[in-house]
């Protein structure tokens, strides 16, 4: 599977604040990991370079054991040391033809396109991988960011690339109605990493997910469904 097929899933994001040192960092994320992430993005906006690289590092070498991408945020000298699969850039965080020149054509680049069909097809012209919508719902981790209707992801199916919900998507029920509405990944901090059980917490994600899916296709077809499941 290509890297680009693999954006469908879970997308899980750390927090300094939920997971203040290594050991909690590791464990956090290896819990997830078990119940399958298709991608993790770390995300520490004050962690000093050395902090930040060998937790980079480390987080590159558990993803790759579990088959999970992992995507570095905002800062693309750390995402090249580090042998991350990519990059996260949002408005504010440089030009994306630049960062693809420096990171080279295998790496994957997300953009945060907001509620914008005009900023994601923008991103499209300059190489985005993936496509961001956000904030979903309203969001405890990033109060200030602004928000999104889920049609925007209706409006941007025809841009053919994988797009992500982020945003308060804190509860399975949540994660359900943003992938129903046609997110291809669902990115979330709180509704994973500040759960006692993060693979729980994936788990229960993928179940929602599946089961709304299933319950959207026509009546046979679920019997169909079920019937090759048990
Ligand atoms: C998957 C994903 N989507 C959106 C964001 C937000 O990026 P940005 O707007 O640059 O904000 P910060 O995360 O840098 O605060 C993201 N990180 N990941
Ligand atoms: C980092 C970030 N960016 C957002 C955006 O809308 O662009 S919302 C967000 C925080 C996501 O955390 P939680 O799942 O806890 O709400
Ligand atoms: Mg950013």
């Amino acid at each position: 599977m290509s890297d680009r097929q693999q954006l469908n899933g879970i997308y899980a994001i750390t927090d300094p604040q939920l997971l203040p040192d290594d050991t909690q960092l590791f464990m956090a994320v290896e819990s997830a990991l078990k119940a399958g992430l298709s991608c993790l993005q770390y995300r520490d906006k004050k962690a000093d370079a050395s902090k930040a690289l060998r937790q980079a590092r480390g987080l590159a070498e558990l993803c790759g054991h579990y088959g999970c991408l992992l995507i570095i945020n905002d800062d693309v000298l750390l995402a090249k040391a580090s042998g991350a699969d990519g990059i996260h850039l949002g408005q504010e965080d440089g030009v994306l033809l630049q960062a693809r020149d420096y990171l080279g054509p295998d790496v994957l680049i997300g953009r945060t396109c907001h509620n914008s069909l005009q900023l994601a097809e923008e991103a499209k012209i300059q190489g985005a991988d993936y496509l961001a919508f956000g904030r979903c719902y309203p969001s405890s981790t990033k109060p200030s960011a602004p928000a999104t209707s889920l049609a925007i992801f209706t409006q941007a199916a025809h841009l053919g690339l994988p797009l992500v919900g982020i945003g308060g998507i804190n509860s399975p029920a949540r994660a359900a109605e943003v992938k129903a509405a046609g997110a291809s990944m669902i990115a979330a901090v709180e509704g994973i990493f500040a759960q006692s059980n993060p693979q729980q917490a994936v788990h229960q994600y993928h179940q929602a997910i599946k089961d709304t899916l299933l319950n959207s296709l026509p009546t046979e077809v679920q019997h169909d469904s079920l019937s090759r499941t048990f």
